[in-house]
């Protein structure tokens, strides 16, 4: 068996960025940005104002002062003049800034009488003008690789680009398998149960930017095993769902292998997820996540967000680790890596990271109210609580 890092690096090694598509703005929310966006216009174009009020020389500014006012800056209509000592512009928040203007006087400080204002006995000591490029300039790039988030999409709006060139979104087709499963929404019968593991992993790769093609059951015989796979083939990624143990119906790997799958590893130091393997099929990358649900949720967590993430062109890396206070003792960890279903919460202002007791991997009720995984090394000794220890946020 391998350990949980040698296994990532063999399976990210089946997987490279994908190619790069257009597309337009309000399409991009969530997909990763593949090629640098640069400002076309800075902002704002000129310097603006802030408030609403006048502008105004600085100078001019002294308790009962009295200003004529010439004219108007409105956003979207600017005041084409000069304005001199003495001379004041009624501007709205936005406006441009006319030349000769160095302050703005909020209406707040002042009163209005006709064409004449007089300045108050209090003024706000800010001068609100926004700079010109003071947000950002002509040619200021936004650098790929990036998932956009709701703010870089109204920054690139502001930047004046349409469109972005973003990575193609990986498509993944899940292929659970067992004779004893059938979908949500049917009967079972006598021994039969409800298929979870391919709509939790649907779930969690399009949570991660890819697209997930729920293929149908297998059935636990080579051919519809071999028919499926092979539905399969046009995908980045097949995912296989159980069948990858050591009982008589465990057909994946015989099976894949018969179909040409070379395997880079099976078996790895981890709990949950031992049966896991990877390897290449054709021209498909292959994964075999194991059965048990909460071991397909957590494989698909530690090795198949990176792979996500390195066909999306983010790199390739393990999920980020974090560290709180363990919220009670642990007995020593056995030989494999555990990956232990936890809740997140702060006590006496500290995040702390509390296992839950019961941890067999077909638990889904404890891994829906889980937020972390907790991660122990292999022979990690006895634990007390206090103590700092790694997690993964799910
Ligand atoms: N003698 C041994 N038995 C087992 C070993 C072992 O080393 N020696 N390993 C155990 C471990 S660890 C795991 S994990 C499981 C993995 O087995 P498989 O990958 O072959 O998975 P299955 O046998 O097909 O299913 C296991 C379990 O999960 C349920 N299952 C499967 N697919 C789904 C699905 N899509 N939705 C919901 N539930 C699913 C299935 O009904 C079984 O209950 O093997 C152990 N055994
Ligand atoms: O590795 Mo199995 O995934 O422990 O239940």
């Amino acid at each position: 068996m391998i350990s949980v890092a040698q296994a990532l690096e063999k399976v990210l090694n089946l997987f490279a960025p994908l190619e790069c598509e257009t597309v337009p703005l309000r399409e991009a929310a969530g997909r990763v940005l593949a090629r640098d966006a640069v400002a076309a216009f800075s902002q704002p174009p000129f310097a603006s104002s802030a408030m609403d009020g006048y502008g105004v020389q600085n100078g001019d500014l002294a308790t009962g002062a009295q200003l004529q006012v010439i004219g108007e800056s409105a956003a979207g209509g600017g005041f084409d003049g000069s304005v001199q000592s003495g001379k004041a512009v009624r501007i709205f928040t936005g406006a441009p800034v006319p030349q000769g203007v160095d302050r703005i006087l909020i209406q707040e400080d002042c009163t209005r009488d006709g064409d004449v204002i007089t300045v108050g006995d209090t003024l706000d000591p800010s001068f609100f003008i926004r700079p010109a490029g003071g947000d950002f300039k002509a040619g200021d790039v936004m650098s790929a690789p990036r998932i956009l988030s709701a703010g870089d999409i109204a920054l690139l709006a502001s930047m004046n680009c349409p469109f972005v060139v973003v990575r193609r979104k990986p498509v993944i087709a899940l292929v659970a398998t067992g004779d004893e499963l059938v979908m949500p929404g049917e009967t079972p019968g006598p021994s039969q149960i409800i298929s979870s593991n391919n709509f939790g992993l649907k779930a969690l790769i399009e949570a991660n930017g890819g697209i997930a093609r729920i293929l149908p059951i297998a059935a636990d015989n080579p051919d519809a095993l071999r028919a499926v796979l092979d539905l399969g083939s046009d995908a980045d990624a097949i995912v296989t769902l159980g069948g990858a143990s050591v009982g008589d119906h465990d057909l994946v790997r015989q099976v894949a292998t018969e179909a040409g799958l070379e395997q880079a590893f099976y078996k790895v130091a981890m709990r949950p997820g031992k049966p896991l393997m990877a390897g290449q099929l054709g021209h498909t990358a292959m994964i075999g996540l194991p059965g048990n649900p909460v071991s397909s949720m957590v494989c698909g967590t530690v090795f198949l967000i990176p792979a996500l993430r390195a066909m999306l062109g983010l790199g390739k890396q393990a999920m980020p680790r974090k560290v709180a206070r363990l919220g009670r003792d642990m007995g020593q960890n056995g030989p494999r890596s555990h990956y232990m279903r936890a809740q997140l919460s702060i006590e006496d202002g500290v995040l702390t990271c509390t296992p839950e007791a019961r941890q067999d991997s077909s638990l889904l009720s404890v891994l829906s109210r889980a937020d972390a995984l907790l991660v122990r090394d292999p022979d990690d000794p006895p634990r007390k609580a206090g103590e700092m220890v790694p997690f993964i946020r799910l």
